[in-house]
């Protein structure tokens, strides 16, 4: 019998000192090569319920200080919610651009530049509006012993992806921070395009 090579694995962990607080850092990589990490942030039991973000890589936005979009403003939040909290585990996917690649997000902007919207842009490229895949959330969920979560996010995508590989999500938190007017048309094409649940007063001109 051939043994199977597994589609991800672990790979090792350690400490991450922050601005917002002493993380842990811990290396996953899929079959492909690609790599992803997890931070988490204090001690849990198996039965609690321990709040989680799954974020999307977004080189301009989580490194860059863009405004183009909300990313960085939702990581340092949802990383700052973790720390008040007292424990908590980011999932930090590198599929950048929604699973497009950085390139093809830069051919994505300059298309906006001039008039289309993020959906028009992707389906311009030849891509879908949003390739991602969630499925590697369930080996880091489980290395991380985290079983049940309440997930930080406006993306319905996210929580049916969840409990399609069987995590209980206790509940969706909203982060509907970060909404800037270099970004307003874009939530409000996410609201209106993709189904992520922001409060449309939220992005009114
Ligand atoms: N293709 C494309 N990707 C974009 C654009 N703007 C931002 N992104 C990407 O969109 C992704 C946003 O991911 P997340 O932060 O996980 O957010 P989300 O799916 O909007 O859902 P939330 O959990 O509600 O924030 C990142 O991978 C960004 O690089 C754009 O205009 N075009
Ligand atoms: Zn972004």
């Amino acid at each position: 019998m051939t043994s199977q090579q597994p589609k991800y694995e672990y790979v090792s962990s350690a400490k991450l000192p922050t601005r917002l607080g002493n993380f842990r850092i811990h290396g996953f990589v899929e079959a492909s090569g690609q790599e992803h990490v997890a931070l988490s942030y204090g001690d849990w039991k198996e039965s609690d319920v321990v709040p989680i973000r799954i974020h999307s890589e977004c080189l301009t936005g989580d490194a860059l200080f863009s405004t183009r979009c909300d990313c960085g403003y939702q990581l340092e939040k949802a990383m700052a919610n973790m720390v008040e909290k007292g424990f908590g585990v980011l999932l930090y996917l590198r599929q950048e651009g929604r699973g497009i690649g950085l390139l093809n997000k830069i051919r994505a902007y300059n298309l906006q530049d001039a008039g289309m919207d993020t959906v028009e842009a992707n389906e311009h490229l030849g891509f879908d509006a949003d390739l991602r895949s969630y499925d590697i959330c369930k080996l880091m969920l489980e290395k991380l012993n985290v079983n049940k979560v309440e997930l930080m996010t406006n993306n319905p995508r996210k929580v049916a992806a969840l409990e399609k590989l069987g995590v209980e999500v206790v509940a969706r938190k909203p982060i509907d921070h970060g909404i800037t007017k270099d970004n307003k048309h874009y939530i409000k094409t996410k609201t209106e395009k993709l189904g992520h649940a922001f409060d449309p007063h939220l992005f009114k001109d």
